[in-house]
């Protein structure tokens, strides 16, 4: 068994022992903590009075008529041998009374005594539940062991964070009071109880009173008590002048003094072995205690709530899903499930890869938009759920899947396709065949939303679809080498600055598709520049893509090499503008992001600083970068370096793969500082956007999940799955080439 699965099981043991028994953990803890005041009120110094004596015939024959009218359990001398104190539930029998007179002072009414009370649930729960008490110490003692296996010990400023952090600074000393609880049940450390004289009969406190005369001088008498078995614990007090004081039990046979050293044990766990201090210690213990429980019980409510809120739409039973890389097929989604809610048809909206498999089954209809990216591949948010669904699993469910792409692809639809597959193995039922829209998918979406409505009898209002993405001439304004070409072995990539005819709406991270005109697959370059700083201008950072031929002859590719090489200053461009909201930066520029690029990957954050700048009210921003060599091709370096200095960059990692004193890529940067990305993705909940080619986006996915299982504590398949989901949710987004 590995280590991992034993840690899985004893934070499954310690999670659900520790809510089941919550109650009665903070009963326990709560009078335990009141009872940790007994030493403290009851410092004083021991029972002794010198000089007095009780007049012992008065006070039996006071015993007498307080027998006669009914039950109490105990009796102590108080006022200087002037006045008992009564312990009964019995109002006229509980209070002072005057030893002389018989005058009765009742208790103030309602008054109750707190630490017999606190004691009595502490250890029977008042409900002589002694044995659930007992089997609780085990449990607490058993989930305070298993807690340091847990979570290592870090210092964070959140609830799990305190609750980890107290749990493992105080363990010795919260241990102490379930260990001694537990050996005081198991009898160890308690010695062997005295042999007493066997009673006959019961013997009742005056009784007692009288056997003891016999033998004790009980004009010192400091209380009397029902003890075992029939029998009376009698307490006579020292002179305060070498007569010691002492206990005794009284049966009808006699007296036997109560000897046996102090119980260490029970001293422990009640704090009484060193008075005052020791019961404050006790009181600390309980606190922490306290604290553990209410910490654990309260982040895990937390998390209930937060998974509680994922949960789609109760009542809604069809569920509009998509899977889209740059936006267009989450557009039509949205507007799809506007019109059948229009309609008045039950339906929620969903990424797809936010959509655990239990809760996909859930719903009699799934309508699936998906689009395809790479080489016909699922988009990144949505890759986890062919390997997530069983077969057989979604048994009952019917669906509906359009697929978005582009013909100029050679797999045309291949997301789309490849989802349907793993619908299908997972026992789901296609409701109609699959539609499949090339380019502009806005006509053939109404198609199939018409189709529906006739196949299936959906009812479904089509909104009037704002265009997808506009036409713009652009015209190359400026062009910049970014790389330094003395460096040797860079790779050649330029800023080059495009200007509409008149100002343009985009924000970084949009796309500027350009598509040649013999065919070949369009290109889309992101966009490195906001128009909410300068709605003329539009950057892009292109690397021209160069090989040499089967021939050795040297080819480009043909939209770069026409970017670069060809459209020279003045040349104009024609390119649609596609918005990409999975990549632009947070519209609070306050929210705090982590930016990873390598290569050309790097071109839109410059618009994410450049924007972030201009807001004047930047949250934290983590730029982790990586390419080649930091002399040849440290892209936008100065602006970088720059933003470093005015604080819109809190902090810049590079990673040089080709420099003989570094050889990381950006992946390794990430381990390296594991605790710190973990701090970011798990505290300042920072969204991580990935920019570059699609293997280094999938070592990046990979290395943010081993953190999760390094940092913070999660198997590796919650890890993947938790990445997953952000990457559904946006959390994690990712724009990749290859
Ligand atoms: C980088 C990239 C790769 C693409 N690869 C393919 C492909 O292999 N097959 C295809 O049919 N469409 C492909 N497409 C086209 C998209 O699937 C299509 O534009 C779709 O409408 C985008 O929808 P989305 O915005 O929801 O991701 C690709 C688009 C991009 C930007």
């Amino acid at each position: 068994m590995s280590f991992a699965t034993v840690r899985s099981a004893l934070i499954f043991l310690h999670r659900w022992i520790g809510l089941i028994l919550a109650p009665i953990f903070l009963v326990i803890i709560v009078t335990g903590a009141i009872l940790s005041f007994r030493p403290i009120v009851n410092s004083g110094p021991p029972v002794a009075r010198p000089g007095s004596s009780l007049d012992v015939v008065a006070f039996k024959a006071l015993l007498g008529q307080l027998e006669a009218r009914g039950q109490f359990g105990a009796v102590s001398i108080v006022d200087g041998g002037r006045s008992v104190s009564v312990m009964s539930q019995n109002p006229e029998l509980g209070g002072r009374w005057e030893i002389a007179t018989g005058q009765h002072t009742p208790a103030p009414a309602g008054s109750i005594d707190i630490f017999r009370t606190a004691e009595g649930l502490h250890k029977t729960l008042l409900l002589g539940l002694g044995l659930v008490v007992e089997v609780a110490s085990f449990l607490m003692l058993a989930i305070m062991v298993a807690g340091p296996f847990m979570a290592w010990l870090r210092f964070r400023n959140t609830l799990m964070g305190w609750h980890t952090a107290v749990g493992w600074c105080l363990l010795p000393l919260t241990l102490t009071s379930p260990v001694t609880a537990v050996m005081l049940t198991l009898g160890i450390g308690v010695g062997p109880r005295p042999e007493l004289p066997r009673a006959k009969r019961p013997v009742s406190i005056s009784e007692a009173v009288t056997i003891a005369s016999r033998d004790l001088d009980t004009t010192r008498l400091a209380a009397v008590r029902r003890f075992r078995g029939g029998s009376v614990m009698v307490q006579i007090a020292g002179d305060g002048a070498g007569t010691k004081g002492g206990s005794f039990v009284v049966t009808d046979a006699g007296v036997t003094p109560l000897v046996g050293g102090p119980n260490l044990v029970k001293q422990i766990h009640e704090g009484t072995w060193g008075g005052a201090w020791s019961g404050t210690l006790n009181f600390v213990i309980s606190l922490a205690l306290l604290g553990l429980t209410v910490t654990g019980f309260l982040s895990w409510f937390r998390r209930w709530r937060r998974d509680r809120a994922k949960t789609l739409a109760p009542g809604a039973d069809i569920l509009v899903a998509h899977a889209s890389q740059t936006g267009r097929a989450a557009r039509l989604a949205t507007a799809t499930h506007e019109g059948l809610i229009a309609a008045g048809e039950k339906a929620a909206i969903a990424p797809i890869g936010a959509v655990k498999p239990k809760d996909l089954a859930r719903f009699r209809l799934v309508l699936l938009i998906a689009s395809t990216t790479g080489e016909g591949e699922i988009p990144d948010g949505a890759r986890a759920v062919a390997k997530a669904l069983k077969p057989g699993s979604l048994k009952g469910v019917r669906f509906a899947v359009l697929a978005l792409g582009d013909r100029t692809y050679t797999h045309f639809c291949g997301g789309g396709q490849k989802l349907r597959s793993a619908l299908l193995s997972a026992g789901a039922a296609e409701a109609v065949p699959m539609w499949e829209a090339d380019g502009d998918p806005a006509a053939t979406w109404v198609s199939w939303i018409d189709g529906l409505r006739a196949e299936l009898g959906l009812t479904c209002e089509v909104p009037q679809l704002p265009p997808v993405s506009a036409p713009v001439a652009l015209t190359v304004a400026a062009r910049q080498r970014l790389d330094d070409p003395a460096r040797g072995d860079t790779l050649e990539t330029w800023r080059i600055m495009l200007k509409g005819a008149d100002d343009l709406a985009f924000r970084p991270g949009d796309l500027v598709r350009l598509s040649p005109s013999d065919g070949e697959a369009p290109r889309s370059y992101s966009v490195g520049s906001s128009s909410l700083v300068d709605p003329g201008h539009i950057d892009l950072t292109v690397r021209l893509h160069a090989w040499n031929g089967a021939d050795g002859t040297p080819r480009m590719g043909r939209v770069s090499g026409y970017l670069v090489r060809e459209a020279l200053d003045g040349a104009t461009i024609e390119a649609r503008l596609d918005p990409h909201p999975a990549f632009n930066p947070p519209l609070d520029p306050a929210w705090p992001i982590i930016m990873i690029g390598a290569g050309s990957g790097i071109a839109p954050f410059p618009g994410f600083i450049t924007e972030r700048r201009a807001s004047g009210r930047a949250g934290p921003a983590w730029l982790i970068f990586g390419n080649r060599h930091r002399d040849g091709d440290f892209l936008w370096r100065e602006l970088f370096e720059a933003a470093l200095r005015d604080g819109t960059l809190t902090r810049m990692d590079t990673a040089f793969s080709r420099d003989p004193d570094d050889g990381a890529r950006v992946q390794a940067r990430l381990m390296e500082n594991a605790a710190a990305v973990f701090d970011w993705l798990a505290e300042k909940k920072a969204v991580v956007y990935i920019c570059g080619r699609r293997a280094m986006a999938r070592g990046v996915e990979e290395a943010i999940a081993d953190i999760l299982v390094t940092q913070g504590g999660l198997k590796p398949d919650a890890a993947r799955s938790e990445v997953s989901r952000w990457l559904a949710e946006g959390r994690v987004r990712m724009d990749t080439f290859d």
